[in-house]
């Protein structure tokens, strides 16, 4: 090296070191910095400069790198076809941003065409090849535009498809050209779509996944094959001609499951209810039977309200103060209606009054003296008996504590089915008073209830000394289907019942009229029914004086 290039040399590296130097000092050094940080890049990077100062060729050390990223992306390719192993047999691969593209074995775009013959193996096959777009002369246009029209004419497929005996039979059927014009001409890709949509819909809904649907949808990646289009164009077709024919599409809709309830919530015997003809039933049909049934609700209340009661009654009613507003009335005239233990006939009742009950019978202490679940545990008929029956929490127990005004003598409550066996109370030495469990709805298990229903039966039907069964009907709702029941086996039996109308304080005085007519209408021809028809509230104590003369009678004329 000679003296002159061994100072040019000598420059040159001071030019690098400045180079360097001022890396450290200049607006690149946090880059620089970072790239120190980063390591390997930035080292690279002051590497470089260097070589170029230098003057060395940095070719090797930029193949180096090349090398290295061709690797690191082969990893990444690698790794990403592992990911993607399902979508390999597309024929596709992740490009640059790790997209998923289709791409031919020549690394081509596959196009999809709708003239192309997919019977072949569609385009998503491996290893077929796709056809290249021809690009077609004026010449060639026009050419094929008459091929079109004259297809169209004659309604024959001409030349771009191929010979049919050369065809191989595809799945579903082969899709004539004439289908492929209307698919290219009506829309192309966007009908396509639809049309698939439609044709899915279409499977759906009848339920009848043919073959070839099935198959379709079992192998996911065909389900853009050539055979969908096929069919759904013809889909489309038999849709626009025969949208009339829609209702026997409903028609084969899958029915809806039927809904089983079960009977009971515990019960461990598998039976269940099936509510199927709920279901099956025709919804017009329903409604009219729910219109019917209100029509007959309705046309209940309005003969309810159209019954002119008696003169008789409605003074009965008066005088006794029955019915809703006397509560009030009273109360506004200045009388405690807050009573524990209520009065007869409130208005009346001052102190002394209420001290004194005028029937001798009913002066006497109440006591429990017998209780029967069964027939053979009745107590010896000794004396005459006065039973309470009547539906659950229709107010037996609390009329035999208005009666005696011996409060919690007999026990009452609000929830029906407290009163389970037949209960025997003895007033004074010569008669009884017996409170029936009641029938209906009441909180007891069904088994028990029929089985005091039995026992009531057998009581009221058989009890020698049983004088006289007040029926007790609740005002507001009347006589239902059990209490005739009742009074069909009294009747045949010929036990005399009185109907005794309870809780008439939460109904108007013309109801509680309107109510006692109904019933005295309806028994005129029962034999076995006393008339007439009392009328008592145990908690205003309205009627209870009345009422109390009444059993009294019956009790002094009985003899056993
Ligand atoms: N407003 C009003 N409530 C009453 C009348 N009589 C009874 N009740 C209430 O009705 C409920 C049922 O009374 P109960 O005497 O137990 O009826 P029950 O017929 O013996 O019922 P079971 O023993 O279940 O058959 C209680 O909450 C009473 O307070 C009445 O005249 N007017
Ligand atoms: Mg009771």
């Amino acid at each position: 090296m000679s003296a002159e290039t061994s100072s040019k040399f000598n420059k040159l590296r001071k030019k690098v070191k400045l180079a360097i130097g001022r890396s450290s000092n200049s607006k690149d050094n946090a880059k620089t910095l970072k790239s120190k940080k980063k390591g390997f890049h930035g080292d690279k990077k002051v590497q470089t400069r260097v070589n170029d100062a230098v003057g060395i060729s940095y070719d090797d050390d930029k193949l180096n790198k090349r090398e290295k990223i061709g690797r690191r992306d082969m990893k990444l390719k690698t790794k990403d076809k592992q990911i993607h192993k399902g979508q390999e047999h597309y024929g596709g691969e992740l490009d640059g941003n790790r997209r998923f593209r289709l791409v031919n074995a020549d690394r081509k775009r596959k196009r999809v065409y709708a003239e192309q013959d997919n019977s072949k193996g569609g385009m998503f096959q491996k290893n077929v090849e796709t056809p290249k777009r021809k690009t077609l002369s004026r010449e060639g246009r026009n050419k094929l535009k008459d091929d079109i029209v004259e297809e169209k004419q004659t309604g024959k497929g001409k030349s771009r498809d191929l010979a049919p005996s050369k065809k191989k039979p595809s799945l579903t059927g082969e899709r004539n050209s004439w289908d492929n014009h209307l698919l290219d001409n009506n829309g192309g890709k966007k009908l396509r779509t639809k049309l698939k949509a439609v044709e899915k819909m279409e499977s759906v809904r009848n339920g009848l996944l043919n073959k070839d649907a099935k198959s379709r949808l079992g192998q996911n990646q065909n389900r853009h094959t050539a055979e969908s289009l096929e069919k759904s164009a013809r889909t489309k077709v038999r849709d626009k001609k025969t949208l009339d024919d829609d209702s026997a599409v409903q028609d084969d809709w899958p029915k809806r499951k039927k809904r089983v309830i079960r009977k009971y919530p515990h019960d461990i015997t598998n039976k269940r209810l099936d509510d199927h003809k709920l279901t099956d039933e025709n919804p017009k049909e329903k409604k009219e039977d729910l219109e019917q049934n209100d029509n007959v609700e309705r046309s209940k209340n309005a003969q309810f309200r159209a019954i002119q009661p008696s003169s008789s009654i409605l003074s009965f009613v008066d005088d006794n103060l029955l019915g809703r507003r006397r509560l009030i009335e009273l109360q506004r005239a200045g009388y405690n209606i807050e009573l524990s233990a209520p009065l007869d006939n409130i208005p009346f009742s001052t102190k002394p009054e209420r001290e004194r009950i005028e029937e001798n019978i009913f002066r006497n202490k109440l006591t429990f003296f017998a209780a029967a679940k069964i027939s053979s545990s009745f107590p010896p008929p000794e004396v005459p008996e006065i039973a309470f029956a009547g539906r659950s929490n229709v107010g037996k127990s609390s009329l035999l504590n208005a009666l005696t005004r011996q409060w919690g003598v007999v026990r009452t409550s609000d929830k029906p089915g407290l009163t389970q066996t037949i209960n025997f109370f003895k007033l004074g030495p010569k008669h009884s008073l017996v409170d029936l469990p009641g029938y209906g709805f009441a909180y007891a298990k069904e088994e028990v209830k029929e089985a005091w229903e039995e026992l009531v039966k057998e009581y009221v039907s058989t009890r020698v000394g049983l004088k006289r069964v007040c029926l007790l009907i609740d005002t507001k709702w009347g006589m239902k289907p059990r209490d005739h029941e009742l009074i069909d086996l009294m009747e045949r039996s010929q036990t005399k019942y009185q109907i005794v109308l309870t809780k008439t304080d939460l109904v108007f005085p013309i109801d509680v009229a309107r109510r006692a007519m109904q019933i005295e209408e309806s028994l005129k021809a029962k034999k076995s029914a006393v008339p007439p028809v009392m009328m008592v509230s145990a908690k205003s104590g309205a009627g209870i004086r009345n009422f109390r003369t009444l059993l009294a009678k019956v009790g002094r004329f009985a003899k056993l």
